[in-house]
């Protein structure tokens, strides 16, 4: 942990001065190791989406006259104001909330991820923390991202006070990717170890969260609209910050305040494609079967308003300005990253190949047609909505500079080993093996993969970085990739790998927006 949190004071580090490639400040910017500059790049993208300027940006309140905006709704406050969380990044948000509302706000009940308080306050992110009588209730819990009794606990205590309101009452939901480990109520008589074990299952099958969540929600009182509901007739904003692909308000923590439009036979679908329907604990079946006859139907939630406050979007926007600032020619690809990461490494690949041939000088490299044909072919067949590849290799035509191609997302992994690794960390390795397969011509590459919110799958680790002689360097010190990418045992490898050197260490950052993906190349 010591080694995970010493990084992260470096978030707060003063804004990058521009610098023009050419320039006299080009020295610097070329002079400043690339590795550095990738990882400096990540936390400084991280360090602009930290939850307490999104808060600052989606509320304010007139103190005179109680009136809380929420864009642009209104809300009157007079001592009736409510606070409920859940999620990676609620406990920044919860401070900024604190200290906007002041004592207009009653009470509190949040739900964050264990170790989170130590490490904000190791990182002297005093802000990220709520004053020492706070009125709101902290409960940590969901180790590894895995619903527990402590977070059962959690979950009990908020469902308690949003029962307890009354139409003068205001509820105040503050939502974060993670949010649905940090909120489990199993509908009775599922039990907590056996939604943790279907979780696991789909999860390690390769289930997207759309799925994945589609299943929480039917196990779920709280899920798929359940908190709204418990919170009826009290008015319910619920604040949300993405760490899903397009901002889907009824995936993000599973909707607790979003009403759910599956039914059972979008669950029993879901499970046969994992074959997970034949194996399923008797409680399951009881449970589905019983929302199957619900003679009520689907329940609405018009007394609520959801706000998406922050997503992987305004990061790369961030992330751009500070590569241009670098001195680098920036091109945000797409934040809606998905599928595959084999096939979304084998697109990265393809593109530092083509990106890399276009910025060499004539008489080096030269594009491939082939190339290039295989590059548009694997873009599609990645379906990513907001894709921005022709633009971006417009960019690099004329570039005559560095360039920085950026995106987020969250690419799948299905895993077939039982090594240790993340999903950041495992694109990084793969997209090294795609580099390292033939010359690259005179350009320098790097590739950078991390998790915004610092932690790649079980490891402490957020992500890696990965350059094409990787694979050879690896090969010299007895690491035989392949076999590390086919036990998805990439921490194990990155960790041995020159004493750990490719890997990013933030700690746990208070922020949730996906991942982010940089593709860096220089021309020598
Ligand atoms: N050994 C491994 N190698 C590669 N990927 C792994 C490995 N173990 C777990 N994963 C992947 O890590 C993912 C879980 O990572 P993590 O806990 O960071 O969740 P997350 O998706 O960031 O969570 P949230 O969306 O809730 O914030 C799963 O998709 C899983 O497939
Ligand atoms: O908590 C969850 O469900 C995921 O992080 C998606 O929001």
């Amino acid at each position: 942990m010591a080694v995970a949190l010493q990084v992260l004071p470096r978030l707060a580090r003063a804004p990058l001065r521009p610098l023009l490639w050419g320039g006299p400040g080009a020295r610097l910017a070329s002079g400043m190791a690339l590795a550095e500059q990738a990882r400096m790049l990540f936390e400084n993208t991280i360090g602009a989406v930290l939850p307490g300027p999104m808060m600052h940006r989606a509320l304010s309140l007139d103190p005179s006259s109680g009136q809380l905006k929420v864009r642009d709704r209104s809300f009157q406050l007079r001592q009736n104001l409510y606070l409920v969380g859940f999620g990676k990044a609620v406990l920044g948000m919860a401070a900024a909330a604190e200290e906007l509302l002041g004592q207009h706000l009653v009470q509190g009940v949040i739900s964050v991820p264990k170790g989170i308080r130590a490490a904000v306050e190791c990182s002297g992110k005093q802000e990220m923390l709520l004053k020492p009588h706070s009125r709101v209730q902290v409960f940590e819990g969901a180790e590894d991202n895995l619903p527990d009794r402590d977070s059962l606990r959690a979950a009990l205590a908020i469902r308690q006070l949003a029962e307890e309101l009354t139409a003068d009452d205001l509820l105040l939901v503050l939502i974060s990717g993670g949010g649905s480990a940090l909120l489990p109520a199993p509908i009775p008589p599922v039990t907590l170890e056996e939604k943790q074990t279907l979780t696991k299952l789909l999860a390690a099958r390769g289930a997207t969260i759309q799925e994945l969540n589609t299943i929480r929600k039917a196990l779920s009182q709280l899920k798929g609209g359940g908190l709204a509901r418990a919170a009826y007739p009290a008015q319910v904003v619920s604040l949300i910050l993405s760490d899903v692909v397009g901002d889907p308000v009824e995936v993000i923590a599973s909707g607790p305040t979003v009403a759910s439009i599956h039914n059972v036979q979008d669950c029993l679908h879901i499970l046969n494609r994992y074959g997970l329907r034949a194996a399923l604990p008797r409680s399951v079946k009881t449970v589905l079967a019983r929302a199957d006859s619900d003679p009520h139907g689907p329940h609405t939630c018009g007394h609520v308003l959801n706000v998406i406050i922050g997503s992987n979007a305004l990061a790369l926007a961030e992330a751009r300005r500070q590569a241009e600032a670098l001195g680098y020619r920036a091109v945000v690809l797409s934040a809606a990253m998905q599928g595959d990461v084999k096939s979304v490494a084998t697109f990265y690949g393809l593109l530092a190949r083509v990106a890399g041939a276009h910025l060499t000088p004539p008489g080096g490299a030269g594009v491939s047609v082939e190339e290039e044909e295989q590059l548009h072919e694997q873009a599609a067949a990645l379906q990513l909505p907001d894709l921005q590849l022709k633009e971006a290799l417009e960019v690099v035509k004329g570039a005559q500079s560095p360039i920085c191609l950026l995106a987020g997302g969250e690419p799948t992994v299905q895993l077939q080993g039982s090594g240790k690794g993340g999903r950041n960390q495992e694109l990084a390795l793969r997209v090294a093996v795609e580099l390292g397969q033939r010359p690259l011509g005179p350009v320098d590459v790097l590739f950078l993969s991390g998790g915004t919110d610092g932690r790649d799958g079980p490891t402490e680790a957020a992500g890696a970085w990965v350059m094409p002689e990787l694979a050879s360097q690896a090969t010299a010190e007895g690491l035989d990739v392949a076999t590390f990418l086919a036990h998805n045992d990439t921490h194990t490898f990155f960790h041995r790998f020159q004493g750990g050197a490719h890997l990013l260490y933030t700690g746990l950052t208070g922020t949730n927006v996906m991942d982010v993906h940089f593709l860096f190349l220089r021309p020598r």
